[in-house]
């Protein structure tokens, strides 16, 4: 059993995910080099700026919205039964979307990279890999399907393994968001220098989300970064608690996701 594995901070889902993640990257390097996978990230379309499509939207007074493309999660099962990544991409783009995120985990979100590639084709806005990040064989990998940015969850890797996988991101021309959970996350995400700040305001032990999260960790982060708050946003009364707070970037899934048409859904909330 490694340390991580004893680790009673790491809620148990994330452990199974980061296990099982860890098993499909070795999997996928059998199958498809590093060397190979390298070259695809250089030869790749090239990045759409994602903190430069947040920062527009906040400089012109408006929500900075990053729209997730999520059939599934270990919440909530099976979010959307029709699901077509393109066809949600352009719903999203026209209902004011700064970005785009797409999960591309398979065995616990029920992702695909082929979801990634379909929606970034279908607009013009910047897309995220939302992943589980434990090797920089996948930082390679997202820029090859097209990723503009990628998430980096601070619960689930080292400081040492947090800079160097920004970094190698940087390198390859993406932005990065660090997700945190808490203060103790935050302490170790603010010295990366990353612009973009998540705060997860779902407690994985029990999947409850409390927009408190957000809140009481917003006097921890100096004002030059951007703080996107991340799950469990669902109202116009959810938008305005966060707004009073002067947080203006959201990363929302469920609440476009169970909408016949998401980017309506998008307007109809934030705009
Ligand atoms: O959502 C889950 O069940 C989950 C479980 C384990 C790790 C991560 C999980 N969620 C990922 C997310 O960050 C959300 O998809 C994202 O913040 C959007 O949340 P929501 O608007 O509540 O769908």
């Amino acid at each position: 059993m490694s340390t991580y594995d004893e680790d009673s901070s790491v809620p148990d889902i994330l452990k199974k995910i980061i296990t099982h993640k860890t098993q499909e990257v070795y999997d996928q390097r059998q199958r498809v080099s590093q060397e190979d996978v390298m070259k695809a990230a250089i030869s790749a379309s090239p990045v759409r700026p994602f903190v430069a499509a947040m920062r527009d939207k906040l400089a012109n007074n408006q929500s900075a919205v990053i729209a997730e493309v999520k059939k599934a999660s270990p919440s909530k099962g099976v979010i959307r039964e029709h699901f077509v990544p393109s066809e949600i991409a352009k719903s999203y783009e026209q209902g004011g979307a700064a970005c785009l995120s797409v999960l591309t985990d398979e065995n616990f979100f029920q992702g695909k990279t082929e979801y990634l590639i379909e929606a970034r084709a279908a607009c013009s806005i910047p897309v995220i890999r939302k992943d589980f990040i434990v090797d920089k064989y996948q930082i390679y990998e997202a820029r090859a399907m097209g990723a503009d940015c990628i998430l980096l969850i601070v619960a689930v890797l080292s400081a040492e393994s947090l800079t160097s996988f920004y970094d190698l991101a940087k390198s390859l021309g993406m932005d990065v968001l660090i997700e945190v959970h808490d203060a103790d996350e935050l302490a170790i995400a603010l010295p990366i220098g990353a612009e973009l700040i998540g705060i997860n305001n779902r407690d994985l032990r029990n999947f409850d989300t409390s927009l408190n999260t957000t809140i009481d960790l917003l006097e921890m982060i100096p004002e030059d970064r951007i703080v996107v708050t991340e799950s469990g946003i669902h109202t116009k009364e959810d938008i305005a608690l966060m707004r009073k707070h002067n947080v203006n970037s959201f990363l929302v899934g469920e609440a476009f996701m169970r909408a016949d048409e998401p980017g309506t859904q998008l307007r109809n909330l934030f705009f």
